[in-house]
């Protein structure tokens, strides 16, 4: 469980994350939207202690994040960055052992072995165990650094998963499987925050959905409370239409065919 309160992260005079509070319950799964310089990675990064707020607090299950030693920190939530690029070779489970880091001290013992081939398996990643993770495709990369941080909290479904922009680039049976497997994280109990572009991948996996503009909130509440033309034109400038789905609670969007003004002015 995640509460933010009043969180706000200046650079020089700009606000880059405005003023945002918001609870994410335990086993939900939270989808952050926004168009490009919204505030998003930055709101990830503070949520995740990696940089300090100008003003506010994150609390994860009831405590202070600033409260946690870093070691306890990273049994309680684990990060999937946006930019996961090595410039040394490793093998795909020794990547994936990283993750086991926090746990041991020189030598992974029979759990974290155990902890590796299951999230291994979980992720669809075993067949990839002994290949160099600099040769896999960028599909294949994201799910090993996905058994990575799932493998850190493996043990403590109490805790949070961030993930950055976890289906960027990837073909459109990739970005299902990363979405199933977050959602599949949501629905063991683990509470999940995901950047996402997608506003259909957000409203089909999400709980939740929080639409950020300049830094502020644009909307939040459920995908069937918050997609509608009025928040996305806000969110994104852009003009969409929506169509309803059979399969779905919540109706498709699309952009609209003619580009919104700020667009032709580019
Ligand atoms: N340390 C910093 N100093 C100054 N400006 C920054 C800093 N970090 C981010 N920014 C700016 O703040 C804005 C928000 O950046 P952020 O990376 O959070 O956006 P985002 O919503 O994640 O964007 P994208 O979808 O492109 O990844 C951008 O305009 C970025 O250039």
């Amino acid at each position: 469980m995640i509460k933010v309160r009043n969180l706000t992260f200046k650079a020089g005079k700009r606000n880059l994350v405005d003023n945002l509070s918001f609870d994410v319950k335990k086993g939900e799964l939270l989808a952050v939207l926004g168009a490009n310089g919204a505030g998003k990675t930055t709101l990830m990064k503070l949520l995740c202690r990696d940089i300090k707020p100008d003003q506010g607090e994150v609390f994860i299950n009831d405590k202070a994040i600033t409260a946690y030693s870093l070691t306890d920190l990273a049994k309680t939530r684990a990060v999937l960055q946006q930019h996961n690029t090595l410039s040394v070779s490793f093998l795909v489970e020794e990547l994936v052992m990283m993750g086991r880091y926090v746990h041991f001290d020189q030598q992974p013992g029979l759990h974290d072995h155990e902890v590796l081939k299951q999230v291994m398996i979980e992720t669809g990643i075993t067949h990839l165990a002994g290949r160099d993770y600099n040769t896999l495709s960028g599909g294949e990369q994201q799910r090993v650094q996905l058994a990575r941080v799932i493998a850190q909290i493996y043990d403590n479904p109490n805790a949070c998963l961030f993930l950055d922009e976890p289906t960027n680039g990837l073909d459109l049976q990739y970005q299902q499987q990363i979405m199933v497997l977050a959602r599949s994280m949501a629905d063991r109990g683990y509470t999940v925050i995901c950047i996402l572009h997608d506003i259909n991948f957000a409203s089909r996996f999400a709980d939740q959905i929080i639409m950020l503009k300049n830094g502020k909130k644009v909307a939040d509440g459920t995908p069937l409370s918050v997609i509608n033309t009025g928040n996305i034109e806000l969110t994104f400038n852009i003009k969409v239409k929506l169509m309803a789905s059979e399969d779905y609670d919540c109706p498709l969007v699309f952009p609209a065919a003619a580009a919104s003004p700020h667009m032709q002015g580019m």
